[in-house]
């Protein structure tokens, strides 16, 4: 497991979990007839420099999960501590990344337009939106990408500008929703190494929901495994591979094929 660190900016305390869940659960339409409860009661913390993915069955409560972890859904009981303190709304040094990404883009803007909102509505000024739009655009492989539109792109770039506009205000954390489940296989194994390669430069926290159970194991450092609705933790798994990961040799390793194999039992079982 990593250690914990100093955080790159912000002066947050080094020591204390990005992320404490405690007793967490969501009841939607409470009181009501099709009252439903999508999340039972759970509790994980995720360190500073972790990358923890979620997995469950169909209808786990994984996206409910996400969304309460960022802050966008109130969770019903329980609390979410980012950085120590309770979650009330979507702080400024996390951010979000979606699976469709041709609703999260704005289509009116261009790519560097997109990958700038989050600046702009920090009040950063030109110059600094410029350099700071450039150097990510760079770092998800997109520095040659000009002024273009995101629906002028393909489906794995217009992800990787997300992922951008995700990195561009130097979060602490970055929580992901099944982010390459639009994509085809080849670009997801792409978009999957970019995310562990700039996970590593910009020194991010990240917490991934993902159906890919093999996905899960390549990415992670740990992964949280839901029960069936109403989800509890059933068990949360170390992945002691090494890294830097390979697509071809990490998933064709016998520790790679004993975890993924853990794993399904859990999930299926
Ligand atoms: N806004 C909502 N109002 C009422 N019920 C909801 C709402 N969102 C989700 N649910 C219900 O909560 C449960 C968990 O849904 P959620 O989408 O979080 O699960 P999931 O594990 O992400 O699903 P999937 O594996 O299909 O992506 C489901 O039964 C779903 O129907």
């Amino acid at each position: 497991m990593s250690q914990p660190q100093t955080s790159t900016g912000g002066g947050t305390v080094a020591d204390q979990p990005v992320l404490a869940i405690r007793d967490l659960r969501k009841v939607y339409n409470a009181g009501r007839p099709d009252e439903r409860e999508a999340v039972a009661d759970v509790s994980f913390e995720v360190n500073r420099g972790d990358f923890v993915c979620v997995v469950g069955p169909s209808g786990a409560g994984k996206t409910t999960l996400l969304r309460c972890l960022s802050g966008l859904l109130p969770a019903t009981t329980g609390e979410v501590l980012f950085e120590g303190t309770p979650l009330r709304r979507v702080p400024d040094r996390l951010s979000v990344v979606f699976q469709d990404y041709s609703r999260s883009l704005f289509p009116w803007l261009t790519v560097p337009g997109n990958v700038a909102v989050p600046l702009k509505v920090a009040g950063y000024d030109r110059q600094r939106r410029r350099q700071r739009v450039d150097e990510v655009l760079h770092a998800v492989g997109l520095g040659d990408v000009g002024r273009r539109y995101p629906w002028q792109l393909s489906g794995g770039m217009q992800q990787r500008v997300a992922i951008a506009r995700a990195l561009v205000q130097q979060p602490d954390l970055i929580l992901m929703d099944e982010p390459f489940a639009s994509v085809d296989a080849q670009t997801r194994f792409d978009l999957e190494d970019l995310i562990l390669r700039v996970r590593s430069e910009y020194n991010v926290t990240v917490v991934l929901v993902t159906h890919d159970i093999d996905e899960a194991v390549y990415l992670a450092d740990r992964v949280v495994v839901l029960s069936s609705p109403p989800s509890v933790v059933k068990e949360i798994v170390d992945i002691p591979l090494d890294r830097p990961r390979n697509q071809l040799t990490t998933r064709s390793s016998e520790v790679f094929g004993r975890l993924r194999r853990h794993l399904l039992e859990l999930v299926t079982g």
